[in-house]
């Protein structure tokens, strides 16, 4: 039995979060820290190597309490239960979500209504590890002999986003002999451009795709498949060349993959939350297999914190709750994830298909239509870059922006002060977001300057920050491949914690189908030259304008 639909405003919960959020909503942060000397040892939490620091957000025992009652009340101790137990919680799409038992590392079963999903997780996973040794250890020969040096992942959406996202944040695990490439883009420039950066003698493309139809990745990998063949001339060799990362076999053998050389997953794993499945093949192949299990390891440990710690210190938990104060009490429309550390610059990117094609919905679990909020914008670029671009906004705008700031305490890469200026930044952002600086400290810093009133009032008012700007602070120790298992995962549950509170479908993505929908009516009509009158006249005057455009003769 699903975990049942709870509407959350009609909760005791949001009816006294709405009350508290009116008579809390001037409230300062930086007053609740002059009360409260523990304020940091209350509101953070440890687990592992992650810090959780979330005290400077606009909250008391108070907030949380109503907070945490909202879980209570949302059900959500049930609705872990039904997926951890692998009931058919993507309702629409009628199966389950056991994301999780892919990185399930405790040896016992996981099923899928009803049926042991462990055997061919751990198949797969025998066969990853076997093919990624054979890859990096130079054995996996191509066509002419030579060992294999690129790796071309073909995919998009889930099946490029964590790969990229994984293999950039761990470079320095990056196995010396091995380059990956991403191609996801159907523009042409995408595979172009990789292609000349590879040699087919000695280039391996992953093919990555859960359905094996997706129109993009079909169309960069009959381009590959062309580029290759044009080189290696006998259809025989792309047996050595080309694996396929896929649920449907059918269309493997079919685009003419052997299936001895396809690596598979199953529907009840979603794209979005697939690095972990064979689709993580590229990950294993460039920091090796040893890297990938500690992944998948530290994935599981917050799996298992995320299980079985009480709502109270359980960190996925608090960050999906304050996201549902922010978003549903305080109108704030987007989050930031800001990760001070380069390695991470895809990390925000990674997380806007994860929660914005999980919990952008406007229709709840009944089918009706919402009458609150639901998922945020998700966006972000690393530290420092973010504060010289879009800080400003952040700092001083009319718009409320909760942000997650993450680092680590040692960096993979110690030259001069670099790290300490790196993380000196960190730790002012969101002091500074929190505190602002009222108007008698800016009037007080021009005295000091030796600035008279009549040269230095007119510019008060612009120097003043309001603060009261929320931030988490998600400090660890390291970034290795364990701790962004861990952290990975914690994100994911955040945004399966907000579904569940929206009363939302969070495993299905129907709102990308009507574009392809779309696109696939007007495709033929961009291979004539006919004038094109089917559509409303802003879309036949484009077609139009973009046929007469491209003809050169013109
Ligand atoms: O892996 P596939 O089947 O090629 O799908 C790629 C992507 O296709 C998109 O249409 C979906 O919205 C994503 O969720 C998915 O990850």
């Amino acid at each position: 039995m699903a975990f049942p639909k709870v509407n959350p405003t009609q909760t005791n919960a949001w009816k006294q979060l709405t009350v508290h959020a009116e008579q809390t909503r001037d409230r300062q942060i930086k007053d609740l820290f002059a009360q409260d000397a523990d304020r940091f040892k209350k509101f953070s939490l440890t687990f592992e190597d992650i810090l959780l620091d979330y005290s400077k957000n606009n909250i008391s025992d108070q907030t949380k309490s109503l907070l945490l009652q909202l879980a209570e009340e949302s059900q959500l101790k049930q609705a872990i239960e039904a997926m951890f137990g692998g009931e058919a919680i993507n309702a629409t799409e009628g199966r389950s979500v056991l994301h999780t038992a892919l990185r399930n590392r405790s040896g016992k079963p996981v099923y899928s209504e009803g049926k042991d999903v462990m055997l061919d997780v751990n198949g797969v996973l025998a066969q990853m590890e076997k093919f990624s040794n054979q890859i990096i250890s130079g054995e996996w020969k191509g066509y002419t002999g030579k060992a294999i040096t690129d790796i071309v992942n073909i995919g998009i959406g889930g099946s490029d986003l964590g790969p990229v996202m994984v293999t950039e944040a761990l470079k320095p695990y990056w196995k010396s002999n091995m380059s990956v490439h991403f191609v996801s883009n159907v523009d042409g420039t995408h595979i172009v451009e990789t292609l000349k950066k590879v040699n087919p003698e000695t280039t391996l493309f992953m093919i990555a795709s859960k359905t094996f139809t997706t129109q993009e990745t079909m169309a960069n990998a009959h381009s590959a498949r062309n580029w290759f063949l044009t080189s290696a001339k006998d259809e025989s060799l792309v047996a050595k060349h080309f694996v396929a990362l896929s649920t449907n076999a059918k269309e493997v053998q079919k685009f003419g993959i052997d299936t001895a050389n396809m690596f598979g997953f199953w529907d009840w794993v979603g794209g979005r939350y697939s690095l972990w499945s064979a689709i993580g093949l590229s990950i294993a192949c460039t920091i090796g297999f040893d890297n990938f299990k500690a992944l998948l390891e530290g994935a599981y440990a917050m799996d298992q914190h995320f299980q079985t710690t009480p709502f109270a210190e359980n960190i996925p938990v608090t960050l999906g709750l304050l996201g549902v104060w922010y978003n549903n009490f305080f109108d704030a429309q987007s989050h930031a994830i800001l990760p001070y550390d380069q390695y991470m610059h895809r990390f925000a990117a990674y997380f806007q298909q994860g929660d914005m094609e999980s919990n952008g919905k406007y229709v709840d679990r009944n089918g009706t239509p919402v009458t609150y909020s639901t998922g945020p914008v998700i966006w972000g670029e690393p530290g420092t870059n973010g504060q010289h671009a879009f800080y400003q906004l952040i700092h001083q705008g009319t718009k409320l922006i909760p942000c997650d700031f993450i680092a680590p305490a040692i960096t993979h890469n110690a030259i001069g002060n670099h790290h300490t200026l790196l993380m000196s930044n960190f730790f002012a952002q969101t002091e500074a977001l929190m505190k602002g600086k009222t108007e008698a400290e800016v009037r007080d810093e021009f005295i000091k300057a030796g600035k008279s009133e009549t040269e230095f009032a007119p510019l008060v008012p612009f120097k003043v920050f309001q603060g009261n700007r929320p931030t988490n602070s998600i400090l660890v120790k390291r970034i290795t491949p364990y701790t962004l298992g861990s952290l990975i995962a914690m994100y994911e549950h955040k945004i399966f914690v907000q579904g569940v509170i929206w009363n939302i479908y969070s495993f299905d993505q129907w709102g990308v189908e009507l574009g392809k929908q779309l696109a696939s009516k007007i495709l033929p009509e961009l291979e004539t030259e006919e004038e094109v009158t089917s559509h409303d006249s802003s879309t036949n005057g484009l077609i139009n304008a973009f046929k007469s455009m491209r003809n050169i003769s013109k």
